[in-house]
């Protein structure tokens, strides 16, 4: 009994010291593994540093008379430092992907739960009440005893933090208004919330009548110049909706709804107002090369700007009076779809043949403001008509313009979408995006070193920072001579010419253009097409357009005269 007795105690002893063995053991790795996390998160904020270091602690480490000491001094003050260095150097958005991102999100997160209660009383959410509280403790009180007593005291009640979320570099505190407040006092605090995050910008939107999403931009990401790039071949879908344009605030991608509306860009000089024009046309090529849209270019300023992709465009206007020629060629293809579609659709339905017709106009003020009188007369009607008519008829315009006032541009408010780009004051910003805008879309404090950027008004109403990606002269050519035209018409407003531009000619002439947007000396000369052989023309494309001299791009299929 006692030889067993002293075996279980022996075996217990051991074991209770194993198990603590163990725990130490344990413990000690926690405690390696939170320095290494400290030191982590400092080298992450710190790259140069930690790498500068890592030499230093090797340097002390061969220094020490104690080899297990160097050990643990390299280990602790270089190692984590330099794989984190390291990382970053080399395989930089791995590391901001699965580091750098998820680190800092949690720093977000955790400051915004920990400060809100502060943050709620500096940005004036909370209010101050007195409530009675109710203490326990044992008193003795006019000769009784007491267990527990009951008096006021003041506290701040702040509206509610249902929720801190966090994507990309956006911050979004979903806050309920408290009793007796209302999201327009959460979003009247939503500057002071910015400032205090020290982000970048901020959006507001209602989440339900009493909840609202205030997402804090804490990042910039649309600093650095994103160039664009060719243009992927239409896919089976055929769809041309949205046109991708560049980056949001968020860093999420930028698109356009084109169809079904008619954008206005605004912009002082030198805003990016071009990036914007390309960023529709170079994105819309593939789907011009399918004859799925049409483009119609409107270029006063000696057709600068939109000569330089001239294939990719149906016709180009660059004169008053070939303006107007498009313009009424335009209307009358609203009005021959118009009766197309009278009791069969209503809302056009673009398809090869049957395209969406875009009126592009390059600086719509030279048009409608700064040409002779007459000219600008007959412009603005027959423009307001494209206005009002065409959008469901599948005629949508995509004009540019510096100055956004009504005496230059008098049919501002027939547009359905604008896009603020940089603009000379609060005032230019309310008369584009909106009453109450200037505060909360600040287009005239966009920075000029950041030229196509721009605040644009969501579907539901919010206001978005973007950012345009840039096209480079040789990148218009190169999408120009990739996706030429199939139909190209003269200006006069003669019967389109349906053609099938050789695809090496266009390089050529591409090639051969000027590397600079330098303005032309004159208009290229344009020697009247001879109708070619039914042998040239493709059968299906060139079939339709064909047939609709008189009706270019007017309904095919259900609803046109292509369609017989
Ligand atoms: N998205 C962009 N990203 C970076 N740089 C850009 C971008 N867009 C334009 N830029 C730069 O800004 C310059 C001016 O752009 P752009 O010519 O498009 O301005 P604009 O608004 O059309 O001016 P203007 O009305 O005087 O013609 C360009 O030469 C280019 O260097």
């Amino acid at each position: 009994m006692t030889s067993s007795t002293a075996v279980s105690r022996g075996v217990r002893g051991s074991a209770a010291v194993g198990s603590r063995a163990l725990r130490s053991s344990r413990a000690g790795v926690r405690v390696v593994l939170a320095v290494a996390e400290g030191w982590a998160r400092w080298a992450r904020r710190h790259p140069r540093w930690a790498l500068g270091l890592a030499p230093l602690a090797l340097l002390a480490a061969l220094t020490q008379p104690d080899p297990k000491a160097a050990r643990v001094l390299i280990t602790v003050a270089a190692l984590p430092g330099l794989v984190v260095a390291v990382w970053e150097h080399r395989w930089p958005v791995g590391y901001r992907r699965w580091l750098a991102g998820p680190s800092r999100r949690f720093g977000w997160r955790r400051w915004a739960r920990r400060t809100w209660p502060v943050l709620a009383r500096e940005c004036g959410l909370s209010v101050q009440r007195n409530v009675r509280r109710r203490t326990w403790a044992l008193a003795r009180r006019n000769g009784r005893v007491q267990v527990s007593s009951t008096g006021t005291a003041s506290e701040w009640v702040p509206p509610r933090l249902v929720d801190v979320l966090t994507a990309g570099d956006t911050l979004t505190l979903r806050v309920r208004a408290r009793m007796g407040q209302t999201v327009q006092d959460l979003e009247t605090a939503a500057p002071a919330l910015a400032a205090a995050a020290s982000a970048v910008s901020y959006r507001v939107r209602q989440w339900t009548p009493s909840v609202l999403d205030i997402a804090l931009v804490m990042r910039e990401a649309l600093a650095a110049t994103a160039d664009a790039q060719l243009p992927d071949p239409l896919g089976r879908d055929l769809t041309v909706d949205t046109v991708p344009l560049g980056r949001r605030q968020d860093g999420t991608p930028w698109a356009l709804q084109v169809r079904g509306r008619h954008t206005l860009v605004v912009g002082c000089s030198g805003s990016g107002k071009g990036s914007m024009l390309w960023g529709v046309c170079g994105g819309l090529a593939p789907a011009v090369r399918a004859d799925l849209v049409r483009l119609w270019g409107v270029d006063l300023k000696r057709g600068v700007e939109v000569l330089m992709g001239r294939h990719l465009f149906t016709t180009v206007a660059i004169t008053p009076s070939e303006a107007v020629a498009t313009l009424t060629r335009l209307l009358q293809v609203i009005e021959d779809r118009g009766r197309a579609m009278a009791g069969v659709s209503r809302l056009h339905e673009p398809r090869p043949g049957d395209p969406l017709h875009v009126l592009v106009i390059d600086e719509l003020a030279a048009l409608t403001a700064y040409s002779d009188p007459d000219t600008k007369r007959e412009a603005s009607r027959l423009l307001a008509e494209i206005l009002t008519q065409g959008r469901a008829l599948g005629v949508v315009v995509l004009a540019c313009v510096q100055d956004p006032r009504k005496e230059v541009v008098g049919m501002r408010g027939l547009f359905t979408q604008t896009i603020a780009l940089r603009l000379r004051s609060a005032e230019e910003t309310r008369m584009v995006l909106g009453d109450g805008t200037a505060a909360l879309a600040p287009a005239h404090r966009l920075s000029p070193a950041a030229p196509g950027s721009a605040w644009v008004v969501e579907e539901d109403g919010t206001l978005d920072r973007v950012r345009a990606d840039y096209w480079p002269d040789q990148l218009v050519r190169e999408t120009a001579a990739t996706y030429p035209a199939l139909v190209v018409e003269e200006t006069t407003g003669e019967a389109p010419v349906v053609t099938q531009p050789d695809d090496e000619m266009a390089r050529a002439d591409v090639a051969s253009m000027p590397t600079t947007r330098a303005p032309r000396p004159a208009r290229p000369t344009r020697t009247p097409r001879q109708p070619r052989t039914s042998r040239e023309r493709r059968p299906r494309e060139s079939a339709a357009p064909a047939s609709s001299v008189s009706g270019l791009g007017s309904g095919s299929g259900d609803h046109g005269p292509e369609a017989a």
